[in-house]
């Protein structure tokens, strides 16, 4: 149990550089080891889940160095990497597991891949009805974890997504990527692309992108790249949130990734009337910018619809946070993916946020919020549920608690999933 901090009276001030994207840096590793040569990643995410991609990477024989956020990665190519005798064990990433079948469906040998107690309840059909399609032999256990991989020589698919989800869209395109010939993806959503950034930076014109569809080129020559990963704005958030609810914030978060399938919770803070602007925006092959972000007195209601989801699919309990402080009713639907998740998101945040007095009620697809300036709180023990980023909202809404409010928060240690530092960074800002 860790007791939170509440009452954060003068706000939130200074300049903060926020850790390492965590797709990015999935992606850098993975990328990195089927290539041909050495791929150094400067501000790598070292958190729990990255960490589960890097081990995976060095069973299958790659050599990668770890000097703290400093990562080398010694590719190999793909058809090198080794057979994993032993279960591989993806904890609790989504991401790790979904890519990281994508690679072993067409490479010859069985594979076996478990995961935590939340993992082995997500859904995982979603990749192997596409990567069997191509000729890939995946078996899941009732659609879920434990899955056995027997990687087959693959043929190219055209495949529309039937799901709005980047990690389905990017176990295809690196199974494709070792297909017998190109291959297409439609994509009736876009999702984040940082998949499709990356293969071009590694070989140029491997992903053409079009019209809601994405051709795949088989069989590129992949050559190790440098790669300095952006702050990650699902990190970011949290602190973009905080400074916009805190009365008297002023706050800098230092080279954040903005790319647009990312950018979903700053275009809503504006719509509700908030202050956060884009500054010095630079554009390597992933674009950054610094954020600046002031407080508000008051938000306008919001109503979130299907087509805003995948843009901030992994903001929106935060989303409910702004929605519990705004001048009104809001309501966020199409957010069904959620119950997906780390958990059912929809439902934890029901009842954690109820346990603060906040009016919000379940819908099937997402929740109806009444804001309200004064949560009603005294003595409160709130639950991360295991799930990383509802402990991070938890402990952001104790923070606009009154100062004599005693809140803990329980199984906060799944916040190393995604941003170990995030209680360090929290009381860098309080501090300034
Ligand atoms: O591709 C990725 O790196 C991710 C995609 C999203 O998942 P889905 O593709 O399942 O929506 C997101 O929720 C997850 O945190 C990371
Ligand atoms: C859903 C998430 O990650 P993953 O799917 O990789 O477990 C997340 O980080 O919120």
């Amino acid at each position: 149990m860790k007791k939170l901090i509440t009452g954060i009276k003068n706000g939130l001030h200074g300049k903060l550089t926020i850790p390492g994207d965590k797709s990015i840096s999935h992606r850098a590793i993975m990328i990195g080891a089927i290539s041909n040569g050495i791929t150094e990643i400067k501000h790598f995410l070292l958190s729990d889940d990255c960490l589960t991609t890097v081990h995976a990477f060095q069973d299958l024989g790659v050599d990668i160095e770890c000097h703290h956020n400093e990562v080398i990665v010694h590719g190999r190519g793909i058809d090198n990497l080794k057979p994993v005798k032993h279960t591989m064990n993806m904890g609790n990433s989504g991401t790790t597991t979904r890519l990281l079948s994508g690679i072993l469906a067409s490479l010859p040998f069985q594979t076996k891949l478990i995961g935590d107690q939340s993992l082995s309840k997500r859904p995982m059909k979603r990749i192997s009805e596409p990567l069997n399609q191509m000729g890939a032999e995946i078996h899941l256990t009732n659609g879920h974890l434990p899955m056995t991989i027997n990687g087959k020589k693959l043929h190219a698919i055209h495949y529309r997504l039937p799901v709005a989800s980047a990690q389905v869209k990017s176990s295809i395109i690196l199974a494709a990527l070792n297909a017998d010939a190109d291959s297409v993806i439609d994509e009736p959503q876009s999702t984040r692309d940082h998949t499709e950034r990356m293969l071009n930076q590694f070989s140029p014109q491997t992903i053409i992108t079009g019209w809601h569809q994405i051709f795949i080129k088989h069989e590129p020559k992949l050559i190790g790249q440098n790669l300095t990963i952006p702050g990650d704005m699902s990190s970011a958030a949290f602190f973009i949130v905080a400074a916009t609810l805190i009365p008297d914030s002023h706050i800098i978060l230092k080279s954040v990734g903005i790319n647009p399938g990312r950018l979903g919770l700053v275009h809503i803070i504006q719509r509700m009337g908030g202050h956060v602007e884009l500054k010095h925006p630079s554009n390597p092959n992933e674009p950054i910018a610094d954020l600046e972000i002031e407080s508000v007195e008051h938000l306008k209601p919001i109503h979130v619809q299907h087509n805003d989801i995948p843009s901030m699919i992994d903001e929106l309990p935060l989303v409910a946070l702004l929605a519990a402080k705004a001048d009104g009713i809001s309501t966020i639907h199409g957010a069904e993916e959620l119950r997906f998740k780390e958990t059912d998101r929809i439902k934890t945040i029901v009842s954690e946020f109820q346990k603060l007095g906040i009016d919000i009620e379940e819908l099937k697809d997402g929740f109806k919020i009444d804001g309200k300036k004064l949560w009603h709180v005294k003595n409160l023990n709130l639950d991360s549920h295991q799930d990383h980023r509802i402990g991070m909202t938890l402990a952001i809404a104790a923070g606009l608690l009154p100062k004599t409010a005693n809140v803990k928060l329980n199984h906060e240690k799944s916040i190393d999933i995604s941003y170990p530092e995030f209680f360090n960074d929290l009381n860098r800002l309080i501090t300034k």
